[in-house]
């Protein structure tokens, strides 16, 4: 269910979304630029890569490179080079300057490897000194697939055993959606971090979209179960993904300046 700390943006077409994902990351990341330390910030792969890349990058010097690290929110395990990369996707994109910002998931000798090996990064760069604190990621861009998958949590999540040590990162090996084996993160680092971000389009995550926003939380939908406990939650949609949405719901959405409106419980 939609919480007074939830905020909608449904844009009419691509250029507006990027409009509104542009105007999002610049306020975020004024704010955050103006705390101390690193800026940890997640991403998802499938289309969140160009996405992301182009509205981040319009930003020029507004973005202060030098303190932010880019995690993978997931990745599928095989290596940057391979074409289902998520990574592989941001290297693609991003200037060769900027490859430094991207933190690799460890792809081991098993995918149980690379999830324990990812939170021991983790714990590096997002905890130097506060090794049993849970890490706050400052900001986390979600997708979600039809079937109501977010990072690489599907339906059904005794998929996810429990693997690492702070239980942050998991690993499958039965991934309904091709490739089979992923490292991702986990719902309570998920739910922890400062502010999240979910970036939806197309019509085949309408229904998807609704339950997020107007149904409860449910194992079957994985994505509704993000419910970041001290942080806040932002829609970022398409039309097409807002189309099951109640008309009045989406016009009051979409009357909203290019800032996020305030959707009351
Ligand atoms: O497989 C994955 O799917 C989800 C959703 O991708 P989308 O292309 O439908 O937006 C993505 O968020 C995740 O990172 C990826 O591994």
């Amino acid at each position: 269910m939609a919480t007074n700390k939830t905020m909608i943006n449904i844009a009419k077409n691509g250029d507006e979304l990027h409009e509104h994902l542009s105007t999002f990351l610049a306020e975020r990341l004024q704010y955050l630029q103006s705390q101390h330390g690193t800026i940890s910030i997640g991403v998802s792969g499938g289309s969140m890569p160009k996405q992301f890349t182009d509205a981040i990058l319009s930003l020029g010097t507004a973005v202060d490179w030098k303190r932010i690290r880019i995690f993978m929110c997931d990745e599928r395990y095989c290596l940057p080079t391979h074409p289902d990369s998520n990574l592989g996707a941001y290297l693609k994109l991003f200037p060769r300057e900027l490859h430094e910002c991207l933190v690799p998931v460890p792809i081991e000798e098993s995918v149980a490897r690379s999830a324990e090996n990812y939170e021991k990064v983790l714990r590096c760069v997002l905890l130097p000194e506060q090794l049993n604190q849970t890490a706050r990621f400052d900001l986390l861009l979600l997708g979600v697939g039809p079937d109501g998958h977010t990072c690489s949590i599907f339906p059904a999540p005794e998929r996810l055993p429990k693997i690492t040590d702070y239980n942050w990162i998991s690993a499958t090996s039965t991934s309904p959606k091709p490739p089979a084996e992923r490292v991702t993160l986990t719902l309570p680092i998920i739910n922890m971090a400062k502010n999240v971000a979910f970036i939806i389009t197309g019509r085949s995550k309408a229904a998807v979209v609704k339950q997020m926003c107007l149904g409860g939380a449910t194992a079957n939908l994985p994505a509704t179960q993000v419910r970041p406990a001290n942080g806040k939650l932002w829609y970022f949609l398409d039309a097409d993904a807002a189309a099951e949405l109640p008309h009045d719901f989406t016009a009051a959405a979409a009357n909203a300046a290019m800032s996020p409106k305030s959707i009351e419980e």
